[in-house]
């Protein structure tokens, strides 16, 4: 059996910070699991290397899930997005030396490919409505059958979702978080506007996403999804905080738009509830934020029983290793949905070489062993960490608002 004889914690920072688990066995098989969670690498990559890499040595690797019971359990204090994407890292990557040694891809470990690969969705972003139609055109012109809408609100310097002109959308952008200033009003007046002109512009197969991004109430979530039925969205996303599951009802009272939701869930039970009373349609749970592929798995389970589909998150800052962790996943389970692909750029591929590939709006994890997916930690070492912080929000009156 391979035991694990070393764990490392890499920090790295090509651009944007990722922060990766590597495990060796004692016969030198390695696997990676990413521990990236944006605005607190640091807070991750301690309670890794303090708290459960001493725990990791001496152990079967092979033992992925007494592992994942040993870290959970063990640890006496539960869940939470420190504890759990800590928890994902080193489950991915015992997945990954599970491969390895079996000389299998992890979706064949999984119980082999349910679909020839999976839809993946880009995102089309602008400050004006006419930049984001263009952006959107030029995305469908890749092969992209499913394009996520954000655009600028008149009357508000930034908001969500949004690049700077001329900049590569990254929001963790500071030293410390920046503010912006949020109206409903004006935002409610301009996305039904964005989704008009984006029908009539690239017709009526591109499915159409739009990320609310937790800013409305219950009610004028209703609202806007009522507003938005006329241009069948494919779903709108975390269209009000899910702390309080029950909310969604609300949502579910006004309007048949499909709700995905979760990317900010690092457990089953931020999703029981939504998924048990049919509130959403798509789970976001991520593998790296969510407990890795062992616990996705018992979501999808779960969901697949409610007839709710996967939308995992997919951002920039979720490293290469999860998105090649996210299409072994994807590929193999019965409900899978959509997978967020937004391209990270050429120097953080080059940290972590991949065998994943995009055609026509698809994607496929590879055949390599494990996950097909590695960190070149002579590359990683020459991108010192820099501490970067989210956005916050404020109304115009100051109070403070969800980003
Ligand atoms: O759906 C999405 O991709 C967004 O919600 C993310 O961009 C999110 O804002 C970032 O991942 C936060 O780090
Ligand atoms: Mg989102």
């Amino acid at each position: 059996m391979p035991i694990i004889t070393d764990a490392r914690v890499i920090i790295t920072c090509p651009g944007r910070n990722f922060v990766t688990l590597k495990i060796t066995c004692d016969d030198g098989t390695t696997g990676v699991g990413d521990a990236t969670l944006n605005g607190r690498e640091l807070a991750v990559a301690a309670y890794l290397s303090e708290h459960v890499v001493p725990c990791l040595i001496g152990r079967d690797a092979h033992r992925i899930e007494d592992v994942w019971q040993y870290l959970y359990k063990g640890a006496y204090w539960r869940r939470g997005p420190v504890t759990m994407t800590a928890i994902a890292a080193v489950d991915v990557a015992l997945w990954d030396v599970k491969g390895k040694l079996a000389g299998l891809p992890v979706y064949q470990l999984l119980g082999g490919a349910s679909r020839e690969a999976c839809m993946v969705y880009a995102h089309a972003n602008g400050t004006t409505i006419e930049d984001t139609i263009n952006v959107a055109l030029a995305e469908r012109d890749r092969g992209y059958k499913a394009i996520r809408l954000q655009c600028g609100v008149p009357g508000l310097a930034s908001t969500y979702g949004v690049a700077k002109p001329g900049q590569r959308y990254e929001p963790a952008d500071a030293a410390l978080p920046s503010e912006s200033v949020w109206s409903t009003e004006k935002y409610l007046r301009v996305v039904p506007e964005l989704f008009a002109a984006a029908r009539e512009a690239l017709g009526p197969d591109v499915h159409l996403l739009h990320d609310v991004h937790h800013r409305l109430t219950p009610i004028e979530a209703g609202r806007l999804g009522r507003d938005l039925e006329p241009y069948r969205p494919f779903w709108i996303e975390d269209p009000t905080p899910a702390e309080n599951q029950d909310a969604f009802r609300l949502i579910r009272q006004h309007t048949t738009t499909p709700v995905a939701v979760g990317e900010v869930f690092n457990s089953i039970w931020d999703c029981k509830a939504l998924i048990e009373n049919q509130l959403i349609d798509y789970v976001r749970a991520t593998i790296v934020h969510a407990g890795g592929i062992t616990h996705l798995r018992r979501v999808a389970a779960l969901a697949d029983l409610y007839q709710v589909r996967t939308g995992c998150h997919g951002a920039t800052d979720l490293s290469p290793v999860t998105m090649a962790a996210a299409l072994h996943f994807g590929l193999s389970i019965p409900n899978f949905g959509v997978q967020e692909h937004m391209p990270h750029t050429a120097e953080t591929d080059a940290v972590f070489p991949h065998s994943y590939r995009f055609e026509q709006g698809m994607m496929h994890p590879g055949d390599a062993p494990g996950l097909g997916v590695d960190v070149d930690e002579q590359l990683a070492a020459g991108y010192e960490y820099k501490r970067a912080y989210l956005p916050v929000n404020r109304l115009e009156d100051g109070t403070l608002w969800s980003w």
